[in-house]
């Protein structure tokens, strides 16, 4: 499961239409990245967008997020495997008989994707998470649902880099880190709230960094892009 030989960066492709993202995704290297289709542009596109991408050799993480009753994350997660995706997410907040479904759901493809719970989303902070009754400190509130994300067999969660290096101490190197709320040194916070940047965050023990605006909203994408992988590996030639 390591991905240590394996691209660590995702792009999040948050386009409003598929122009864009597949102008984006034709000056990309699927060796180099992944790829991130979301609520946004899977809702306008669908499937076939997906598909499109795949076809132009990237593996995509499908992140519908979904959270729902245990048979409709089932059957959802299932769809996901039909698409040939690398990675589907769900929310671990729809508990532990939901993600446990959609494990057993999954272990029936003969091509599962990577299954990842959500935890606390990088946007909220303790603030926010008070506000929805959920009083304390989102490192605690991550812990706890990582916690139930490796008993119902997930294969790893997305959480913030801030909490990668807890959950990694708690739950050891066979659990993925998948962490949005990424941002280079001087990049636009935006609505985000707990981040790091990228060489924080895989030096706090993150597998994969999902990475959108910073990259998509650049003048120019792929040069920002190269300036993340350089502050990755400051000695590789890129
Ligand atoms: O599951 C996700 O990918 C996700 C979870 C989370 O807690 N926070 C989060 O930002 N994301 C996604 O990661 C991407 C981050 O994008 P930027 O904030 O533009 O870098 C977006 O596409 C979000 O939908």
């Amino acid at each position: 499961m390591s991905p240590t030989q394996s691209p660590r960066i995702v792009v999040a492709l948050d386009y409003a239409a598929e122009a864009p993202a597949l102008e984006l995704a034709d000056r990309l290297d699927p060796a180099r990245c992944r790829l991130k289709v979301g609520k946004e542009l899977f809702t306008r596109l669908g499937p076939a967008f997906v598909e499109r991408l795949q076809g132009r050799g990237f593996e995509i993480f499908l992140d519908l997020k979904f959270h729902d009753i245990p048979n409709t994350v089932a059957a959802a997660c299932a769809a996901a495997a039909d698409l040939g995706v690398w990675m589907v997410n769900v929310h671990t907040s729809g508990g532990l008989r939901m993600m446990e479904a959609a494990r057993e759901r999954l272990s029936q493809s003969s091509r599962p994707p990577l299954l990842i719970g959500v935890t606390v989303l990088t946007s909220m902070d303790a603030s926010d998470l008070a506000a929805i009754g959920c009083p304390g400190d989102p490192c605690e509130r991550v812990l706890a649902l990582a916690r139930l994300a490796r008993e119902a067999g997930l294969d790893g969660i997305v959480c913030s880099p801030l909490e990668s290096a807890p959950v990694r101490a708690a739950l050891g190197c066979d659990f993925l880190l998948v962490t949005p709320g990424v941002r280079p040194v001087g990049a636009s916070v935006g609505d985000q709230r707990r981040i790091m940047t990228p060489a924080e965050a895989l030096a706090a023990g993150s597998d994969y960094l999902v990475i959108g605006r910073p990259i998509t909203q650049a003048p120019d994408p792929l040069a920002a892009l190269l300036e993340i992988e350089h502050s990755l590996a400051p000695d590789a030639i890129i």
